[in-house]
């Protein structure tokens, strides 16, 4: 099938992450179709990694297919190195994932990773977050608290209908949510009773993009010590 052009500054981005593996580590994976491109491009070059901790059912069959053991993450303290994509990343690094219902796996073993390196195309890169509905995962019972919550803080909940999270549990995407200061939101939305996880990654920022465009590869190191 023809990659479209945003497929093809995913896979761009993809493919300069391998140099960011060091050999023989384990490697937390994240989710999604440029973490596809990556894990793809991983297994070409042909470098060797001890092993995955893996943030999705789906990206641990894509690493089994190709014979790369798949850990659980109860079994190591740490990873040194997390591969993962965005939904937006604004300039200072703060990030909207979760498009993909994987987020809580992926803020797990990003919060167990020395260093985040966050993989997407152009388009990804954002002023301010807020323009992607922002997905929370919530325990089933939760649903109606925490979506009247949300609208007494501007936001327009939406249930992400027919998905199940690998946890078992409901996506509300957020409509609307004005994201000033991505780390208090976060802190806020943790707050709500039935919330398990919400999409803005603040406090575990990444630490360098690589963001595919249309003339190459940009790659930028997150200028600040923030948590
Ligand atoms: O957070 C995610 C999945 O939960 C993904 O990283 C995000 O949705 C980007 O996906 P893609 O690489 O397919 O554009």
């Amino acid at each position: 099938m023809a990659l479209t052009h945003a497929d093809e500054l995913k896979r761009l981005a993809a493919v300069a992450a391998v140099a960011e593996v060091p050999e023989d580590i384990f490697l937390g994976i994240g989710t999604g179709s440029t973490v596809n491109f990556f894990i793809d491009a991983l297994v070409q070059s042909g470098k060797r990694i001890r092993g995955a901790v893996s943030s999705s059912e789906a990206s641990t069959e894509r690493l089994r297919r190709y014979g790369i053991p798949v850990l659980d993450a109860t079994e190591l303290d740490t990873v040194p190195l997390y591969v993962d994509g965005a939904d937006e990343i604004d300039p200072d690094f703060a990030m909207i994932k979760g498009g993909g219902g994987a987020l809580t796996r992926e803020k797990i073993v990003a919060a167990m990773a020395e260093r985040f390196v966050c993989i997407c195309d152009e388009r990804k890169l954002v002023e301010r977050l807020g323009r992607f509905p922002l997905p929370l995962e919530v325990i089933p019972m939760a649903e109606r608290l925490v979506s009247r919550r949300l609208r007494e803080l501007g936001g327009e909940p939406r249930r992400r209908l027919g998905f199940v999270t690998d946890n078992g549990n409901a996506i509300l995407d957020v409509h609307g949510l004005v994201i000033d200061d991505p780390d208090a939101l976060e802190t806020a939305l943790n707050d709500l009773p039935g919330v398990v996880t919400n999409g803005i990654f603040a406090h575990r920022r990444a630490d360098v993009l690589l963001l595919g465009t249309g003339e190459g590869v940009q790659r930028r190191e997150r200028a600040v010590t923030k948590r």
